[in-house]
């Protein structure tokens, strides 16, 4: 006899893998919302390619995130992303974990918004702030009060995060349940889409 839980999960998968089509269903928001795990999650339950486009500008300058800004700056750093985040997303269907500012940029954003289904991670400042204090991996928040830094981008890009076309609330569950709830945003936007 098929176990009714497991059936729920694969019906999930199965659908959500349905309303994405060829899409590519790119991940976005703060630092620390859980972008590249979550993401690799994600794919995973649709049997897609996962990329996360920090270890893809990493791989191609053969440079970490930190040396790259430290060496060409935060705006060299934004044309690469933007170029490499492009060609990303010329195929789909994938998923694309962004670093937090790609989205924030202009023309990053057009290729997001043309290459597939933008979904928000969002959370709160205390639960982004005790995920990014443990590592020293981002170069933005090499500042003189980190916590306040990561509060100001908030009230900065929020506004902006918010024209993605989905939003799903990033906090402390298991992160394989914070994928399923992705996977059910998809969905729903199908629905929805359809039901008008
Ligand atoms: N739902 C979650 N619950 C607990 N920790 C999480 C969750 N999602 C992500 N994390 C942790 O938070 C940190 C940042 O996650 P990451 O996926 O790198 O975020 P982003 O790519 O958005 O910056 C990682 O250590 C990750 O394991
Ligand atoms: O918010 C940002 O501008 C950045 C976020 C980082 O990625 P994560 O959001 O995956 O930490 C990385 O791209 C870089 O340090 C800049
Ligand atoms: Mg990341």
């Amino acid at each position: 006899m098929s176990d009714p839980v497991l059936t729920v999960a694969e019906s999930l998968k199965d659908r959500a893998r349905a309303a994405l089509g060829s899409r590519n269903l790119i991940l976005v928001g703060l630092m620390g919302a859980g972008k590249s795990s979550v993401g690799r999650i994600v794919a995973h339950q649709l049997g897609i390619p996962f990329v996360d486009s920090d270890a893809e500008i990493e791989k191609v300058s053969r440079m970490s995130i930190t040396e790259l800004f430290a060496a060409y700056g935060e705006e060299e750093f934004r044309a690469l992303e933007t170029r490499v985040m492009k060609r990303l997303l010329k195929n789909g269907p994938r998923v694309v974990s962004t670093g937090g500012g790609a989205f924030i940029n202009d023309r990053t954003r057009k290729h997001i918004k043309k290459g597939g289904i933008s979904v928000w991670l969002k959370a709160d400042l205390d639960v982004l702030w005790e995920r990014v204090c443990k590592r020293d991996t981002r170069p933005l928040l090499k500042t003189e009060n980190p916590k306040q830094t990561l509060e100001n981008l908030m009230n900065a890009r929020y506004p902006i995060y918010e024209l993605a076309d989905l939003t799903v609330l990033s906090r402390d569950v298991r992160k394989e349940l914070m994928a399923e709830e992705v996977l059910q945003a998809v969905i729903d936007a199908r629905t929805e889409s359809a039901a008008r």
